[in-house]
């Protein structure tokens, strides 16, 4: 039985019953990553044989560590500990999935040395994803949205921020959707958010940044708004160090889509222009700490990382796998508090999440139950999605 000092605990979420989500993901989400990445970019045989034999130790051979030499491989060895060697499947999902991504980088000589330094094996959609017409329709929806209210234009912007998130490329390899039918918020704290900001002295906002292209945009479209608004002295944007979970956003993916939205005519042309200038004058500053790649949930951040973002006035939570990483990757009654599992968190906190993943909190009980009776993979199918926000 829970006692007011036992924290909360949960089994913790692996990969190892055959059908279940974490496990399709390493079964099948990854072989079918592997297969896209060699389709989009020409890597030579050893870097194609490199790929095979991860794809084989994923499914046949244990947990292998990096070689000592490579970048990053003493902070993976003590992030590794009484992971490696094991069966990959065994391990908890959140770690494996992301050394997955890890040693990906590591087959096709991401970092070298050598000629395929450097370039970033999931360049090729993202790229495609900022070029599409949709990106195009979505900046010019900005001219229609400067003549409305200005509550009307910090909701829109909020929710294009939430459902941006719904335009994951490794979601999308599995399911294929992205037209946003049938979405449906489960939680909304919203407007706590504004309450709050609008309390506080502008400070510093963070933003725990999650996707490039489609997600980034609307992104970054909410954090000029914040600027712009002045409910935001700066605002501190923390990328990932190097590309991860396909499209995650790097520093590279910022500056591609401020000159995206710069380059659009009318209102989001003067938007990007703002930002860029932002970018340039230190308004908006980029962090790209290695902890942003770590397979540990937020409660085992570093005492550096825990001092920068307890400064942020608020810290906003974009994204299915920070949220994992927020609340704990484990099997919780979905009508958990929100509040209680963050509470390790160092600064005020709003999550923007469409749900992709297993984990749920934060849900009421009457909720719980609607979503459970209709039937639908509402876990996991990206349809729904929460705001939540901790003081
Ligand atoms: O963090 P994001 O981009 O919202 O989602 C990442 C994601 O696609 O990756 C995991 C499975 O691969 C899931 O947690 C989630 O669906």
């Amino acid at each position: 039985m829970e006692t007011e000092s036992a924290p909360r605990s949960a089994p913790v979420i692996t990969c190892q019953e055959a059908g279940s989500f974490a496990w399709s993901v390493l079964a099948e989400r990854h072989p079918a990553l592997v297969r896209k990445v060699r389709d989009a970019t020409p890597y030579p045989p050893e870097r194609q044989r490199a790929l095979d034999a991860l794809m084989a130790e994923v499914t046949d051979g244990v947990i292998a560590p990096l070689p000592e030499d490579a970048h990053g491989a003493d902070r993976w060895a003590r992030w590794g500990e009484g992971q490696l060697r094991r069966p990959w499947f065994e391990v908890p999902f959140l770690w494996s999935e992301s050394y997955f991504y890890r040693r990906l980088l590591e087959a096709v000589g991401y970092f070298g040395p050598g000629p395929w330094q450097g370039l970033d094996p999931f360049a090729p959609f993202k790229a495609a994803e900022l070029d599409g017409p949709a990106v195009e329709a979505e900046l010019a929806a900005l001219d229609a949205l400067s003549g409305r209210p200005a509550d009307a234009q910090d909701q829109a912007m909020l929710s294009s921020a939430l459902w941006g998130n719904k335009a994951d490329l490794g979601f999308q390899i599995s399911s294929g959707d992205l037209d946003g039918k049938g979405e449906h918020l489960v939680a909304d704290d919203g407007a706590l958010l504004w309450r709050h900001l609008d309390a506080s002295p502008p400070g510093p906002v963070y933003v725990l940044a999650d996707n490039a292209g489609r997600e980034l945009l609307p992104d970054l479209l909410l954090i000029d708004r914040l600027l712009h608004t002045g409910r935001a002295a700066a605002v501190v944007l923390h990328v990932k160090p190097y590309p991860y979970y396909v499209s995650d956003a790097t520093t590279a993916d910022v500056v591609a889509c401020v000159r995206r939205i710069a380059q659009a005519p009318g209102r989001a042309g003067e938007i990007g222009a703002r930002l860029h200038d932002a970018l340039a004058g230190g308004c908006l500053l980029v962090r790209a700490h290695p902890f942003s790649c770590a397979p540990l949930p937020y409660a085992e951040m570093p005492p550096d990382l825990r001092a920068d973002l307890a400064q942020a006035t608020v810290t906003i939570s974009k994204g299915d796998l920070n949220y994992r990483r927020l609340v704990g990757d484990r099997r919780w009654p979905a009508t958990t508090p929100f509040a209680e599992l963050t509470a390790h968190f160092p600064s005020p906190l709003l999550a923007l999440r469409t749900l992709k993943s297993d984990v749920a909190v934060g849900l009421s009980e009457s909720g719980l139950a609607a979503l459970d009776a209709s039937g639908e993979d509402w876990r996991t199918s990206g349809t729904y999605a929460v705001i939540q926000f901790r003081p």
